[in-house]
């Protein structure tokens, strides 16, 4: 089980506050990246899909990374889930974002596998508040998160790094990932707020 410090979170949570994004490489340990690898190989992955009304063949032309749902059922799962559950409180005292969910998926890219250019959440219809990706191994090339800010300009080009962790506002930054050129495995995850949503479709996958 990985234990993060009272420093590193006053780290993420200050460059959070200055940016309203934050990359910290080594966020998990090793011993849980090699238990969520593990847990990986066990899952039926999914094509993922964007929305819930678009077609398959739609989707593929936005994403082609392969999807499962965690949902505690392994220690691994369980360990993570907790390492966020953590991450919700640190942001919630700090911030008073009132993060109340988590929800989060395995994802694996595999050569040419991609996700264009996207917003995990639009303003006022979702209630997706943060979004986090880790990663679970680090390929050779490719694959690299574009992160642009809200003029749509570039703002970081970040490789995928086991164990690195990027947490960003899910209303502001539209990101993307480039095309992998050999197996890319994450978890991507979104804490959400309960602001009322009555009848209203969320966006998200
Ligand atoms: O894997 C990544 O780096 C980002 C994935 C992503 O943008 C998403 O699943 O919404
Ligand atoms: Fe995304």
């Amino acid at each position: 089980m990985s234990s993060i410090t009272v420093a590193t979170w006053e780290q993420l949570a200050s460059a959070f506050y200055q940016h309203g994004w934050v990359w910290l490489p080594h966020f998990l340990s090793p011993a849980l990246i090699a238990a969520l690898c593990d847990d990986l190989q066990q899952q039926q992955l999914r094509s993922a899909g964007v929305g819930r009304q678009q077609d398959h063949l739609q989707n593929q032309q936005i994403r082609r990374d392969q999807t499962a749902w965690l949902d505690g059922s392994s220690s691994a799962q369980q360990d993570y889930l907790q390492l966020m559950q953590q991450l919700q409180q640190a942001f919630n005292q700090r911030f008073f974002l009132g993060l109340f969910d988590y929800e989060c998926h395995y994802a694996r890219y595999q050569q040419g596998d991609f996700y264009q250019k996207h917003l995990d959440a639009f303003r006022g219809r979702s209630n997706r508040v943060l979004t986090t990706v880790t990663y679970l191994n680090t390929p050779e090339s490719g694959g690299e998160l574009v992160l642009y800010d809200e003029q749509d300009q570039l703002l970081q080009r970040l490789p995928p790094a086991a164990g690195g962790l990027i947490l960003f506002e899910s209303e502001r930054f539209p990101h993307e990932v480039l095309p992998a050129t050999s197996e890319r495995l994450s978890i991507a995850g979104w804490f959400r707020r309960n602001n009322s949503l009555q009848g209203m479709v969320d966006p998200g996958t």
